[in-house]
């Protein structure tokens, strides 16, 4: 991307998980990693968890195409929490006239629904559960994995959803080790690519209570690919219904998985805060 002098975003949340949106369509370039490190500094940037560029697809079914860049500058091939506020951008600037539309991603092809209010739905596509489409180190593909950590022994359920996610069921998500354990299993090699880490607290048996250490960017408000694998690895294990609400500390997603191999539903929030200008280059 140009060092131009400025450069205009959009800024948004979905649940509480804060984006820079930049309209990247007609072939500008993509920022690099140090660019999304930089608007992504809650000091010296604009501040958020990810970048959204939002750019020409290929695909002629597509209305257009993101990517996503975490807050520490590395590409992700997924966000659910994005992919609304995307949908949301799109449907504000007149692009998508219909209210339903298909978006092109790192992960593939998503389809989005505008439900009125500021809310949308993501059919993020299916689960995909085999070690290696994780990707994840296993012996083979199993419901609950285990692995030594911080001094004992951790269980986890492990799932993409274009985006590695494991997810660790507790107690109490408020007193959970987030801040230790996620790191911890982030670091381990069975998880090449790194991962999402999520803490599930079961409510009822169509409500949880998730926290997520997210890759890239810490612990976030929301997640919401981590919401849609929250579901999947609780449903696996008989812990959820396949309709269940996820409260999380920036707001509640609705997540549908109707059945095995069937696509997962996200429906969540969206919401604008600001549009702005980002000065790349001080004046003299
Ligand atoms: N940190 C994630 C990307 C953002 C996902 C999250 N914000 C969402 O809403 O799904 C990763 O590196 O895979």
């Amino acid at each position: 991307m140009s060092a131009g002098r400025a450069l205009r975003f959009s800024k948004m949340h979905g649940a509480g998980n804060d984006f820079v949106v930049l309209d990247l369509r007609g072939g500008r370039d993509a920022p690099g990693p140090a660019l999304a490190r930089r608007l992504a500094d809650r000091h010296a940037g604009v501040g958020c968890d990810q970048l959204l560029t939002i750019e020409d697809s290929a695909f002629p079914d597509c209305l257009a195409r993101y990517r996503i860049w975490n807050a520490d500058g590395t590409p992700a091939s997924q966000c659910g929490n994005g992919a609304r506020c995307v949908a949301a951008w799109l449907r504000r600037e007149g692009v998508a006239m219909s209210p339903r539309f298909r978006l092109d991603s790192p992960a593939g092809p998503v389809q989005a629904e505008a439900l009125g209010a500021g809310r949308y739905a993501i059919d993020m596509g299916p689960p995909r559960l085999a070690p290696a489409a994780i990707p994840f180190r296993a012996e083979a593909e199993a419901v609950e994995y285990r692995l030594p950590l911080d001094g004992g022994e951790v269980a986890f359920g492990a799932v993409s959803m274009g985006n590695p996610h494991a997810v660790i069921e507790v107690a109490d998500v408020a007193a959970a080790p987030v801040a230790r354990l996620g790191p911890a299993l982030q670091a381990r090699p069975e998880f090449p690519e790194g991962v999402n880490v999520g803490f599930a607290q079961v409510l009822a048996p169509d409500r949880i209570r998730l926290r997520v250490f997210e890759r890239g960017a810490g612990e976030t408000l929301a997640c919401g690919s981590g919401a849609c694998a929250a579901v999947v690895a609780l449903v696996r294990r008989g812990r959820l219904a396949r309709h269940a609400f996820v409260e999380l500390p920036g707001g509640t997603l609705e997540i549908t998985w109707p059945a095995d191999d069937a696509s997962v539903v996200m429906a969540g929030p969206t919401a604008f805060v600001f549009e702005g200008e980002l000065l790349l280059e001080q004046p003299e």
